[in-house]
């Protein structure tokens, strides 16, 4: 019931996914074969959202992977840490998708679409009462971005009734030295602006920073990057998860969280900030958690809502703590920041309680944070754009492989009327 397909795009999108199912798994209590090994009715009551049980009782996470290249995917389904991935949602091209937005779109990702759009209608077809999709992706990279924009256009053909989030990596210099990421970024905006109902926003610059400057790892690597946003993953989703007098949905978080379609950009964090090599559990106090929520520092776009408007938040506490005393924090936290939110709404943070342990045992917050403030990463992003654009620099790529230059212009307005209409927001 309420099932949700999870694909996974592009070498981003595969890694991000892998690290996704094994905190959920592990909250859930499903060992590497699928066998259920706990004993805990909660972790089962929702376990059909992200699992499809098998007659004998196994559970296989609702995946599909998906890349222009097979390398990753192999790497995958080689791993004996996650055999229970259904081997036959696999979905790999030859060619590679050449960090170029063009190859995923146009060259690359047709000639595997159809078999891609095969698996997802099998999985569609398994389920009671499918919620939607969602799909996690690299904005940078050529299938992540090119391929992953293509898929969403097909399903929102295919299904335009059902709903359709984005896990979206947004790229870093810090991370990353493939030059043509800001073509790849806003080429793939233009898409999400119109195909998606909600969009979190990861940025691999602020998961760079939390590990570099909070947790002293001298040079996070990619999975240090990875088990952050797993972690936040997991926050996110607990609310779709597990029982709670909530009885939330995508369609319903969605409803509550974008107040007009196209600004449906979040911000996510949780704190406390850890690594995967933290062997210390910080028992934070709900007073700290609270003031923690809308604190910069611990959220995974690298922007100060206090530059901006918070539009919305929703907060979700996950350990045993009082909902009184998360309620009274809260409340207060709201009135010390009131001067940063809209004034056209009267509640706009709202706040859940989840008592079922998180993977790291100890109390936290995970947040979603709607704030004008996201527009800074988008100008920073079109700036570099605007910057190569000007000179026609490594255009040639992408018009070697089908593109018009007008798509190009097409996309700079798409994006530069985004960023005004969270402007908008701010001055009204
Ligand atoms: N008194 C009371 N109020 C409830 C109960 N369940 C939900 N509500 C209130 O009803 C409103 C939400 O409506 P729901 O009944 O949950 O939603 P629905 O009518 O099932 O429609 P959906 O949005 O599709 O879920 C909120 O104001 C809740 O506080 C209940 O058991 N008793
Ligand atoms: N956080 C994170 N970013 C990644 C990872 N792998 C690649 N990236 C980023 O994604 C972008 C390249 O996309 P990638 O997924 O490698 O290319 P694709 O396979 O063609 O989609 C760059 O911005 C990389 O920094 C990863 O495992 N974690
Ligand atoms: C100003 C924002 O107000 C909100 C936001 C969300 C919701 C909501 C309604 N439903 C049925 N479910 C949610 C909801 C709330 C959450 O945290 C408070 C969630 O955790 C992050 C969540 O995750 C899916 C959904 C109501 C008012
Ligand atoms: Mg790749």
């Amino acid at each position: 019931m309420r099932e949700i397909i999870t694909i996974q795009v592009g070498q981003c999108g595969t890694r991000v996914g892998q690290e996704f199912w094994e905190v959920v798994s592990d909250e859930h209590g499903i060992n590497r074969e699928g066998d259920y090994c706990d004993d805990y009715l909660p972790q089962l009551q929702r376990i059909s959202v992200y699992y499809n049980e098998t007659p004998d009782a196994k559970f296989f996470p609702r995946a599909i992977f998906t890349d222009l290249e097979p390398g990753v995917l192999h790497s995958i389904q080689g791993d004996s840490c996650t055999q229970y991935f259904n081997t036959n949602n696999f979905i790999a091209g030859a060619v590679g998708g050449a960090n170029n937005f063009a190859k995923g779109h146009y060259v690359g990702g047709p000639e595997i679409i159809e078999a891609l759009m095969e698996v997802i209608r099998t999985e569609v077809e398994m389920c009671d009462s499918l919620q939607g999709f969602q799909v996690v992706h690299s904005l940078g990279g050529g299938t992540g971005s090119g391929f992953a924009t293509l898929m969403m256009f097909k399903l929102k053909e295919d299904y335009p009734d059902l709903m359709l989030n984005n896990y979206s990596i947004l790229p870093s210099e810090k991370v990353s030295d493939v030059v043509v990421e800001p073509y790849n970024t806003v080429l793939s905006m233009r898409h999400l602006t119109e195909y998606s109902d909600s969009t979190f926003c990861i940025d691999n610059e602020a998961l760079f920073n939390i590990c570099h400057q909070i947790l002293r790892i001298k040079k996070p690597q990619f999975n240090d990057l990875n088990y952050l946003i797993s972690i936040a993953m997991s926050g996110i989703t607990t609310c779709f998860r597990f029982p709670a007098e909530l009885n939330t949905d995508l369609r319903k978080l969605a409803v509550n969280m974008v107040p007009y379609p196209r600004l449906h950009f979040y911000i996510p964090g949780f704190l406390p900030l850890t690594s995967r090599y933290t062997n210390v559990s910080p028992n934070m106090p709900v007073k700290e958690l609270s003031r923690g929520i809308l604190d910069s520092n611990n959220m995974f776009v690298a922007c100060d809502p206090k530059d901006g408007k918070y539009l919305t938040v929703a907060a979700i506490f996950r350990g045993h703590m009082s909902v009184t005393e998360v309620e009274h924090e809260m409340n207060n936290v709201q009135e010390e920041n009131e001067k940063f939110f809209v004034d056209w709404l009267s509640n706009n943070m709202k706040i859940a309680v989840c008592n079922i342990p998180s993977r790291r045992k100890f109390d936290s917050a995970t947040f979603i944070v709607n704030s004008t403030s996201i527009q800074e990463v988008f100008k920073k992003i079109l700036e570099k754009y605007q910057k190569m654009q000007q000179r026609k620099a490594f255009l040639h790529w992408f018009l070697g492989e089908g593109m018009e230059e007008e798509e190009f212009s097409n996309a700079e307005k798409s994006l530069t009327d985004l960023i005004s209409d969270y402007e908008q927001q701010e001055n009204d």
